[in-house]
């Protein structure tokens, strides 16, 4: 193992650096600088001036809107500075590894949390397109997690053990590339084998007839024991014992053909009422401490039941960094793929790609100490949970070193007891040790603790999508996951992790913002709602002018603030094959959020902190309704179901067009359009983007139309709103 200097000259990876984008950006930061700074001398100016209270009062709101916008870009400057472009170079990989028997194991965590969700035909597909990787079979173990502690998802596991015998021989020797058997039978390439097809569709019928019972019924013998214990009174899925169970066994079992096969296990930890369980992060912990004991395998793969790999190389490629023996690369805690999604509609509506964070923002850390951990598609080493890189390490015998330092070792303990309640009380399990606890966002907050312990991370992002998952195709799931996320960042920006203190203490200036623009952004609902209200207000009002008038030179200064950051915003978007439509619908959805999901997440939030209520993990639905679907698919907003969000960005686009309406109506009458020009601007830009609610409110006729209770409530707030201002 190890580089030898002969084979230098077959690298494994290389670096570029993004030169003609970090020419630009730089050049585009410095004058940016200097436009928001002559804006807030103008800000202290005005201030300084302000001839009533009221007025005072208004100006500042106002500056407090640019100020956090300006904290917000100047963060962003991290993810600009340094962008850098990565390659992998798989076919080198055996020169440095050798032989297929020398391959390192591979353990793969797959998470569910409730199969009326996150339907067990889904997780099935998931988990066999891992296990059919290129690569040595008899070296991967998939865990599926099973939060849900349900039976169906276990039945569906044994009927995909059984068919993973005959897909994976199959896949390999006709080098099927579309390994998730949804997608290779549901494409339209015509299978060579009617046989397997047939085969899956029993399988899935068999799944989903169980679905539909709601319990497993007719099942073999040998199999009959295994489903034991859900019939002990008492057992439900808040309240039940650890179920561990392996499915297939690489050292016992074989595929049809004979050929070695991955071990599967199916795993649902201990429940318990009387204990947190830290959500997908104590669930992620108990696999960490399972397969430590069973395949205790040096690199491991997390994915949601969504993602499916769509590339069966993927393995191969995160092991080009993973291996390298450079002193730099034993730094690497994991290797993170971008998360990217199937089933988009063409103007992606409810901008659920996330661009920027998934794809643009990583390639700007990756040019300082790595991208932060999204949750799935990533592989890690396992012995970034247990410390810091410089702690010596264990050693598996294969070269590679792993875990296995748990914290309350000792052989006598079984595995069962590993996947307890009990077992991490008074250990620092979650703290120190393992996927940290304390925040929604597991991810965000474990790939950020593990960079403050001196690891780093890499990004990988190769032409074929390595992973596919689900976003969601409503509006009100869209702002539901976003709220989630806020909550979880929220906990950290407000606790001693904050990244702008801890954060840059522990890693570096640009890391530390990079991290705290994250953590910053629920704070977006601000300036948001801020800019959607008060120049209207005070349009209708008719108080003295929130902005220069259009003839003054400040006018430009404005005009040229906001085309700057909009501007670059796009171009970021174009060069990571974004599409207009597509980045329009982005920051459309970067406004609605401002006035839903980051406000509720505050509100949620607050709750928290005065012990009114407790915060969960919603999860997000992975079931499609056909009806939505096809609204989802034609572009169309839907607001079916009622919401308090709807409220909320109901009462913003409302109040928007009155202000936009009465005000062009009074500038055309009294001649004075030049001294409310920016105020026009800025509520008719609101008007553009807001347009899909109107026509919800009052043009649309079908299920997914603004229900008329949350519009009538709505109208009754802007009404309040406008008449109290223009009284
Ligand atoms: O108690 C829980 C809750 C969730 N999950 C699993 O966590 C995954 C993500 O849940 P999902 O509802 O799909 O949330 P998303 O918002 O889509 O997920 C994003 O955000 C999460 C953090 O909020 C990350 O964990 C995910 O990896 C990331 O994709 C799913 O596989 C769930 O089964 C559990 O295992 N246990
Ligand atoms: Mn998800």
């Amino acid at each position: 193992m190890g580089i030898t200097p002969e084979i230098e000259a077959l690298p494994l990876h290389k670096l570029d650096l993004d030169a003609p984008r970090i020419i630009f950006n730089r050049i585009h930061a410095v004058m940016y600088s200097c436009g928001i700074l002559a804006l807030l001398y103008h800000h202290i100016v005005r201030l300084w001036n302000a001839p009533t209270i009221p007025s005072f009062f208004v100006f500042l709101t106002m500056l407090v809107a640019d100020v956090v916008l300006a904290f917000q870009w100047a963060l962003t400057q991290s993810f600009r500075w340094r962008p850098v472009r990565r390659q992998e170079f798989p076919e080198n990989l055996p020169r440095v590894i050798g032989e297929e028997s020398e391959f390192p194991k591979l353990d793969v965590f797959v998470c569910t949390a409730d199969p009326y969700k996150e339907p067990p035909i889904g997780v099935v597909n998931t988990a066999l397109s891992v296990m059919a990787f290129d690569y040595p079979s008899e070296k991967i173990s998939v865990y599926v997690s099973d939060d849900g502690g349900s039976e169906l998802t276990l039945f569906a596991f044994l009927e995909a053990a059984k068919f993973a015998r005959h897909w994976l021989p199959f896949c390999k020797e006709n080098k099927i590339v579309d390994r998730c058997p949804e997608v290779y039978f549901g494409s339209n390439a015509v299978c060579s084998s009617p046989e397997l097809r047939e085969m899956y569709e029993v399988m899935k019928a068999r799944i989903e007839r169980v679905m539909e019972l709601g319990r497993v019924e007719e099942v073999c013998e040998a199999e009959e024991g295994m489903f034991k214990l859900w019939r002990v009174q008492g057992f439900t899925r808040q309240d039940h014992p650890p179920v561990i169970q392996p499915l297939l066994q690489s050292e016992k079992d074989s595929d049809v053909g004979g050929g070695k096969i991955p071990n599967l296990i199916y795993l649902s930890r201990e429940k318990s009422r009387t204990h947190h369980h830290h959500f997908k992060a104590g669930a992620l912990n108990a696999l960490l401490r399972v397969s430590g004991r069973m395949s205790d395998a040096p690199f491991i793969l997390t994915l949601d039941c969504d993602m499916y790999s769509n590339d069966p190389g993927t393995a191969l490629r995160a092991l080009c960094y993973l291996v390298d023996d450079d002193q730099e690369m034993q730094r690497v805690a994991y290797v993170q793929f971008p998360q990217l999604f199937r089933g988009l509609n063409k103007q992606a509506i409810y901008g659920c790609e996330y661009k920027r964070l998934f794809q643009i923002n990583p390639t700007g850390m990756d040019g300082f100490q790595g991208t932060s951990y999204v949750g799935t598609g990533c592989f890690f080493r396992r012995r970034a949970f247990y410390g810091s890189p410089s702690l010596p390490s264990g050693n598996n015998g294969n070269g590679y070193s792993t875990s296995v330092t748990n914290i309350r070792s000792s052989d006598d303990q079984d595995v069962q007891h590993l996947a307890s309640c009990s077992y991490e009380d008074d250990t620092s399990w979650g703290h120190q040790v393992g996927f940290r606890y304390g925040s929604l966002v597991e991810d965000y907050f474990t790939g950020y603790r593990l960079k403050c312990e001196g690891w780093r991370s890499i990004f990988c992002n190769p032409e074929r999508p390595a992973f596919l998952g689900d976003v969601p195709i409503n509006l009100a799931d869209a702002l539901s996951q976003n709220e989630r996320w806020d909550v979880g960042l929220l906990e950290v920006t407000l606790s001693k992790y904050n990244p702008l203190v801890f954060g840059v203490k522990n890693m570096s200036l640009p890391m530390g913002m990079c991290y705290g623009h994250y953590a910053f952004s629920p704070f977006y609902a601000l300036p948001v709602i801020i800019y959607g209200l008060l120049p209207q207000i005070s349009l209708l009002a008719r108080i003295p002018p929130l902005f220069p008038k259009a003839s003054s030179p400040c006018f430009y200064l404005y005009a040229y603030l906001f085309v700057g950051a909009y501007g670059q915003d796009l171009l970021d978007f174009l060069c990571e094959r974004g599409t207009l439509q597509r980045w329009w619908s982005d920051q459309r959805m970067w406004m609605i959020r401002g006035t839903s999901s980051y406000l509720f997440a505050f509100i949620q939030f607050s709750f928290k902190l005065i012990g009114v209520s407790g915060i969960g993990f919603n999860l997000t639905t992975k079931i499609i309704d056909e009806d939505e679907r096809k609204r989802y698919d034609q572009g169309v907003f839907e607001f079916g179901a009622a919401s308090p969000y709807f409220i909320s960005m109901g009462t913003f686009a409302l109040v928007n067009i009155i202000s936009f309406t009465l005000g062009l109506v009074q500038g055309l009458l009294l001649k004075s359009i030049g001294e409310v020009l920016a105020q026009l601007l800025i509520s008719g830009f609101v008007v553009v983007n807001c347009w899909p609610i109107y026509e919800a409110m009052i043009l649309r006729t079908d299920k997914g139309r603004m229900p008329s209770r949350t519009t009538i409530l709505s109208a009754m707030i802007a009404s309040v709103l406008c008449c109290a201002a223009a009284a």
